[in-house]
């Protein structure tokens, strides 16, 4: 699990290790990260540091000084005044200084640039010198290494204004939410999180990682059987949207629940053609799944209530949304954002722009972990942690994947596992399939891939 820490944050860390350990060169030690992946990323063409004024320039133009021992280091002072002991060390090293044009003309000459506009203190967007500089290394397609985050993106969100657009990203300490939430993530590249001795504070959001998964993930035992590994009780499709049952079917089975049973409305003719396994019919279970497909069911409330009879837990979807029973203690909620923004009464932009607090508020008022789907999925639990979690290709932004996502998010919960690891495993899982089988496949499909992946996992841990 990897700590996400705010800007605020990371500054009230900075001044903690600066309160233990008077006068440590903090700053060096971010400039020899940056020099070190420099070097990584390209060990030979000329470099080019594009220098800010703060001590993100600060960073830049130390590392620009350790490069200019090896090869031929050019630096743009963007705002013509920058970090003044930087500089002096940039200029000591036998930097060329250059000013926007120059920046531009050399462009070509140029395997790599740093860019040091702005880091935690970065605002939004650029200003046009820098706009223009910055598109011109997108179309040359040029490696760029962005100190901290690319410059113009704002450490603590994942909008994805005008901004630098990095091959690699040296941040320290740890993640910022610019790092790990869509678009701004995909404009970070590889993201580097280097040790500079600051200790961060355990945060309230997090990034699970792949070890995670495998960590969790449920594995029979000798003494294991069908109904200890877990029942899935499935009501889900319509006759308008009987897919949606298959979809579900497809991801609870192929994470491997022990039992399926499904009580919906499409026909059984149709579920045991494709999956034998499955128990028609009402029974005893460890979790249900609803609302996938359901449409606007008027019966929503019924089909919900029904359920409870059967299953302790449930993972909710789509239309079941909007009938939950009160407080649902243990329960997942599988909302995209049109969904959540629906169960708030705001707008779905709303959402996109706030993800972590509006998945937050739907999860303290239910009492029932929250699953905010997209190109980021958040996991919020009602107590206000928030796990993302391993992302994916965006591939699956497609219907139907998130129909065989509540299925699977369904056997994990039915093995036992809490709502929020069978939501973060789940969707964890789904993209880790996407990304080892490059290439646009239909969820159902992709479901099918789910076995190769669990078992690599498995075997992993
Ligand atoms: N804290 C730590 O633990 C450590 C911090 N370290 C480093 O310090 C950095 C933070 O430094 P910081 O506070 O000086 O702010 P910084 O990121 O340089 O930005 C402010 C400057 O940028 C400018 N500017 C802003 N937005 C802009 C934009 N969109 N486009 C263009 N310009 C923009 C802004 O302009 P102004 O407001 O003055 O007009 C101002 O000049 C941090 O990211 C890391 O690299 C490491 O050395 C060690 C550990
Ligand atoms: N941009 C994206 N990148 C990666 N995955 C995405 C993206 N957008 C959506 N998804 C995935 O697609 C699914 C969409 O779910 P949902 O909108 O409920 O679809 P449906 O109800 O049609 O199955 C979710 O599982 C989500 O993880
Ligand atoms: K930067």
């Amino acid at each position: 699990m990897r700590a996400v820490v705010t800007a605020a944050g990371m500054r009230a860390a900075e001044q903690r290790f600066f309160d233990a350990n008077p006068g440590v060169d903090l700053m060096g030690r971010a400039a020899r990260a940056v020099a070190r992946v420099a070097a990584e990323v390209n060990t030979a063409g000329q470099v080019l540091v594009v220098a800010g004024r703060g001590n993100n320039g600060g960073d830049g133009l130390f590392a620009a000084a350790i490069l200019a021992a090896h090869r031929r280091v050019l630096v743009w002072p963007a705002f013509g005044r920058t970090h003044d002991a930087g500089q002096a060390a940039a200029r000591a090293a036998g930097c060329q200084f250059v000013d926007a044009l120059g920046a531009l003309e050399a462009l070509p000459d140029c395997g790599l640039v740093i860019d040091a506009v702005a880091g935690l203190g970065s605002r939004p967007g650029l200003p046009q010198a820098l706009a223009t500089f910055a598109a011109a290394c997108d179309s040359s397609a040029i490696d760029v290494l962005s100190v901290d985050l690319p410059s113009g993106l704002d450490a603590d969100s994942g909008a994805g204004q005008p901004s630098f657009r990095a091959t690699r990203t040296v941040t320290f300490a740890a993640l910022k939410p610019c790092h790990v939430a869509q678009p701004a993530a995909g404009r970070c590249g590889r993201v580097h999180v280097v040790d500079i001795g600051v200790e961060v504070a355990a945060t309230q959001l997090r990034q699970a990682e792949e070890a995670d998964v495998a960590t969790w993930w449920p594995t029979p035992t000798a003494s294991s059987d069908k109904y200890a590994r877990g029942v899935v009780l499935f009501d889900t499709g319509s006759a308008r949207y009987q897919g949606a049952a298959l979809l579900g079917i497809s991801g609870a089975l192929h994470a491997g629940t022990g039992m399926v049973r499904y009580a919906g409305p499409v026909h059984s003719g149709l579920i045991l053609t494709r999956y034998p396994s499955v128990v028609m019919g009402d029974g005893r279970a460890q979790a249900a799944v609803l609302g996938s497909g359901w449409g606007e069911d008027e019966g929503a409330s019924g089909r919900v209530s029904s359920a409870r009879l059967h299953a302790p837990v449930a993972v909710v979807d789509a239309d079941a949304l909007y009938s939950l029973p009160g407080r649902i203690d243990g329960w997942l909620l599988t909302p995209h954002a049109g969904e959540l923004a629906r169960l708030l009464g705001c707008s779905r932009s709303h959402v996109e722009s706030r993800p972590v607090s509006c998945a937050r508020e739907v999860a303290r008022v239910t009492g029932a972990t929250v699953l905010l789907k997209g190109a980021t999925q958040y996991v919020a639990e009602p107590g206000g942690r928030v796990t993302i979690a391993v992302p994916g290709p965006h591939w699956s932004a497609q219907a139907g994947s998130g129909d065989v996502l509540a299925g699977i998010c369904g056997a994990l919960l039915a093995a036992g596992l809490p709502a929020w690891q069978a939501a973060v495993a789940g969707s964890s899982v789904q993209a880790m399939a996407a990304a080892r089988n490059p290439g646009p496949y239909p969820p159902d499909e992709l479901a099918r891939r789910l076995p190769e992946v669990i078992a690599g996992l498995v075997a992993a841990d």
